[in-house]
């Protein structure tokens, strides 16, 4: 593809050399730079790529996209230079163009909040394949581009991946996309290439303050979501913002968008457009009273929490307005799949219910240590750490929700990272009550010793890694499982208890 061509929806910029030369392909990372590549410079926070521009010129490349104005070694070497305010920006645009913007072409959903995105959005999806048979997914778990599915690097892809998955998905029939949209992307802009025709707001609590320093600068990320999709003429179909208004940020959202765009609102509030009514909550699910355009349907919802409520509702709004008959959607809910790690219930041969759960964040725990508690007849014991070389701020927030929520906890490693495992745990224990934890460092013990203590009538909790199938210490990553353990001493019990 010629140059000129990718540079066509870029802001304004500056060309130096021809805008004819031929790409073969573009490129962010110099060491993966081919002769033909275009070489785009990205200030990072490990690394500043415009010092590989000389190394990715000798590589070959035949054209550079940087924030500094053009070199004398690459006038010298006739490589085409493309200087622009913000080369994150530029990357997103010219990975969308060279794919042909494919996101243009499906129905788009995107989820941005601290928690609930992944569930929303794996129901969206699940709602979006049973109606329209073929539908993309992108998420902290897992890509499906409609024929395949690969484990996730990121929650949200850079985005010369993103593009590519898109173009993948709409190449494989995908009629529709439910995807994550993280505070880490919006703020690098690796979403800005996405036509977008609903955007969902869960909620916003604290969380990734290591990244973003203050909880407005978070919900300014999220913000840019919405600010993306008011402005965006290119899409098929007018942008909606699906928000919820029960959560304090979501009120201020739709605000700040009503009048700017279309806006739909759900919750429990007075006035949401999707609002749920009474509630009823089981061991094994959920039922709700949905009122939408003056009609009322019972919403039935395999999934237990009210949280999980609101991420059905969300997810049935997004799909209703991305043109779903309301009938349908709600049908197809009673076949949505597990989550892998989201409340994954597994029976104990004793009688106890464990239960795997991804909360790190104090908003996810003190809502699943709720909705343990109220389905639990007897102790709720719950097993979870904090990641290291994250957010410390939530440490002691975690530690004292558990011991508000749980008759027994049990603090351990979640993934330490490089940082002191024992240092960790006694941050978070610094916010719980003395006596009232038990500290066991190495996860696998920590799960054994919760299993092994829980009679008939118990609740184990472990919390925080979920669907992870790692462990990352300061030595690298090691395999481990959080459900692989719980199998396994739930075995080693039930051979103890037949013996
Ligand atoms: C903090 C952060 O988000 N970093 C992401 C960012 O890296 P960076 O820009 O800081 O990279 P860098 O290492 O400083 O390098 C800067 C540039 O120099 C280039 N470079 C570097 C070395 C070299 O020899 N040559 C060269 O060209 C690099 O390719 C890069 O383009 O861009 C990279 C490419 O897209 C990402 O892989 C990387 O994610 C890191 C691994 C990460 O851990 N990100 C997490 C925090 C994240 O994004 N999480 C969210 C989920 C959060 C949630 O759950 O809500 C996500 O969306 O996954
Ligand atoms: N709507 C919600 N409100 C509050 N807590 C929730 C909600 N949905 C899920 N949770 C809790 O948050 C945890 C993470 O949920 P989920 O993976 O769906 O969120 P996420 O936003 O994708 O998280 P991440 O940013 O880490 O990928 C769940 O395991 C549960 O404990
Ligand atoms: N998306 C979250 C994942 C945290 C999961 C937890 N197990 C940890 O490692 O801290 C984050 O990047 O903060
Ligand atoms: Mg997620």
């Amino acid at each position: 593809m010629k140059l000129l061509t990718l540079l066509k929806d870029l802001p304004k910029h500056t060309l130096t050399g021809s805008g004819q030369v031929k790409i073969s392909h573009l490129e962010c990372d110099s060491r993966r730079v081919l002769p033909g590549s275009c070489y785009i410079a990205l200030k990072g926070t490990q690394a500043d790529g415009h010092a590989f521009i000389p190394e990715a010129i000798r590589r070959g490349a035949c054209a550079i996209v940087a924030e500094s104005p053009c070199t004398q070694e690459a006038r010298d070497g006739k490589v085409s230079w493309v200087e622009v305010n913000d080369s994150r920006l530029a990357v997103s645009l010219m990975g969308a163009a060279w794919n042909g913007h494919p996101s243009r072409h499906m129905s788009m959903i995107g989820v941005t909040g601290t928690n609930g995105k992944t569930t929303t959005a794996y129901i969206a999806h699940s709602l979006l394949k049973q109606s329209w048979l073929r539908a993309g997914l992108i998420g902290t778990i897992a890509y499906d581009n409609g024929e395949e599915i690969t484990p996730s690097t990121h929650t949200t892809p850079g985005p010369l991946e993103l593009e590519h998955l898109l173009k993948e998905m709409l190449e494989n029939g995908c009629r529709g996309v439910a995807m994550e949209v993280s505070s880490h992307a919006l703020d690098q802009e690796r979403v800005a290439g996405i036509n977008f025709n609903v955007g969902i707001f869960t909620n916003l609590t604290q969380d990734h303050l290591d990244y973003h320093h203050t909880m407005e600068n978070y919900f300014q990320a999220k913000v840019k979501l919405f600010e993306q999709m008011a402005a965006d003429t290119k899409s098929r179909r007018k942008p909606v913002a699906v928000i919820n208004i029960d959560d304090a940020y979501g009120r201020r959202l739709a605000e700040m968008f009503s009048g700017r765009m279309a806006v739909k609102t759900y919750g429990s509030a007075l006035g949401a457009d999707f609002r749920m009514l009474v509630h009823h909550a089981t061991a094994r699910g959920s039922e709700y009273e949905l009122e939408y355009k003056g009609k009322s349907y019972l919403v039935r919802v395999p999934l237990i929490g009210k949280f999980n409520m609101y991420n059905s509702l969300a997810a049935l709004a997004a799909v209703i307005c991305a043109g779903i008959p309301v009938r349908d959607a709600i049908a197809s809910l009673q076949n949505i799949p597990q989550v892998p790690g989201r409340l994954e219930l597994f029976t104990h041969p004793g009688g106890a219910q464990i239960f795997i759960d991804y909360a790190h964040t104090p908003d996810a725990l003190e809502n699943v240590c709720k909705t343990l508690k109220e389905l639990c007849s007897r102790r709720l014991i719950t097993v979870f750490g904090c990641g290291g070389n994250r957010d410390k701020g939530k440490r002691p927030l975690m530690g004292a929700v558990a011991a508000r929520l749980s008759d027994a906890c049990i603090v351990t490693s979640d993934n330490p990272r490089s940082e002191e495992p024992l240092s960790i745990i006694n941050q978070i224990t610094a916010g719980m009550p003395e006596g009232r934890y038990a500290i066991i460092p190495d996860r696998a013990r920590a799960i054994a010793t919760a299993i092994d203590q829980a009679r008939l009538g118990d609740i184990v909790l472990i919390a925080g890694k979920g669907h992870e199938n790692y462990q990352e210490l300061s030595t690298g990553r090691i395999d481990f499982s959080d459900a692989k353990e719980v199998r396994r001493n739930m075995r080693i019990k039930d051979e103890f208890t037949q013996a």
